[in-house]
């Protein structure tokens, strides 16, 4: 078997508050193997960004991560100092904000940016660095490149400015790129083209991708895997064929009812009972079996065995992914 690209295994990151430890990954594990794209989907609070933030060795103080491993092509990510990880977050790994002004900086024009940014850390001129701006700025769509490099962030719309940091993230050439819900703050019709846009070239290109949404709608057409990612565990992995035709945990089953659907446009939108929990004290046993409706007595007491990310799996004491 080829070596996966990315491998988490057994995660743990954990917020030290003033009011408690937040356990906010609680023995994460996911494969990312190379030219995948792995939706990882949940409600909020559910860890997806953390997770994120924790490949990234990024994660917000005070949090910290506890245990686990964190591999890139093999590389001990966990082990690596702060200025390999540097290396590793400009020319391995990406990430695509929410909000493309957390990765714009508002004094610097776009072509000082790119420019820096592609130059550094593809060890390029800045006249070699300037030419792949514009080949990206091309590809994401931008009408006039060489006007968008003269321009500064506040010059652009939201989409705009999102095509722009699609753009800078595709420049640095890197192994993987973590999208947080990139689309998200953009109006509906310009998020469906910057999707489209963004969905054209990881599969020209043949990329690597962790998509994280709360929407499964929209991994359903991005995504060749999904994790679905439950109080801060991945509950189901699978193929978008096994998530969506043969989910096996209770949480799938419910996450595939709220997915809005044409042919039910006069019913309400469903959302799933019940609260996330409180992560400072998440239930025993399976941490679902408050809000499941196929809850046992053993479900409150016994946790179930996790997925490890590589076939179609739940983590469910109740339905095994290859009975579905
Ligand atoms: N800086 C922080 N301090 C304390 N707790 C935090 C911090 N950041 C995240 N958490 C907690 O970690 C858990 C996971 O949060 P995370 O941001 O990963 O959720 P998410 O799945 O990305 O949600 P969303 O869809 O809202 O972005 C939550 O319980 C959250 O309250
Ligand atoms: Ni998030």
């Amino acid at each position: 078997m080829t070596q996966p690209l990315l491998e988490i295994d057994d995660l743990h990151t954990n917020f030290d508050t003033n009011s408690g430890t937040v356990n906010a990954l609680r023995g994460v594990n996911l494969t990312i193997n190379e030219g995948e794209r792995v939706g990882l989907v949940g409600e909020s609070g559910s860890g997806k960004s953390v997770t994120a933030q924790s490949i990234l060795r990024l994660v917000d103080s005070p949090g910290r991560i506890a245990d686990g491993s964190i591999t890139l092509n093999g590389r001990d990510l966990l082990s690596l100092s702060e200025s390999g990880m540097q290396n590793v977050r400009g020319r391995d790994i990406t990430m695509i904000f929410q909000d493309p002004s957390t990765s714009l900086d508002p004094v610097y024009s776009i072509r000082s940016q790119m420019i820096e940014t592609i130059g550094h850390n593809r060890n390029m001129s800045d006249a070699e660095a300037e030419s792949v701006a514009i080949e990206y700025l091309e590809r994401v769509d931008m009408p006039n490149p060489e006007r968008i490099l003269d321009s500064y962030p506040h010059e652009l719309s939201g989409g705009m400015k999102q095509r722009v940091s699609i753009a800078m993230a595709l420049g640095f050439d890197p192994d993987l790129i973590i999208a947080d819900e990139p689309t998200t703050a953009l109006d509906v019709t310009v998020q469906k083209k910057v999707m489209e846009i963004f969905k054209d070239i990881v599969e020209e290109e043949d990329l690597s991708v962790l998509w994280i949404t709360h929407n499964l709608g929209v991994v359903a057409e991005f995504c060749d895997k999904i994790a679905v990612i439950y109080a801060g565990e991945v509950v189901e992995y699978g193929s978008v064929y096994d998530i969506f035709d043969r989910p096996a945990h209770p949480y799938t089953r419910e996450l595939l009812q709220t997915i809005p659907n044409i042919e039910r446009a006069d019913e309400e939108l469903r959302v799933i009972e019940g609260t996330v929990p409180n992560m400072r004290d998440p239930p025993s046993g399976c941490a679902f079996h408050p809000r499941c409706p196929d809850a046992e007595p053993r479900c409150e007491t016994t946790r179930p065995d996790r997925v490890d990310g590589r076939e179609h799996q739940a983590s469910c004491l109740v339905h095994d992914a290859e009975d579905q």
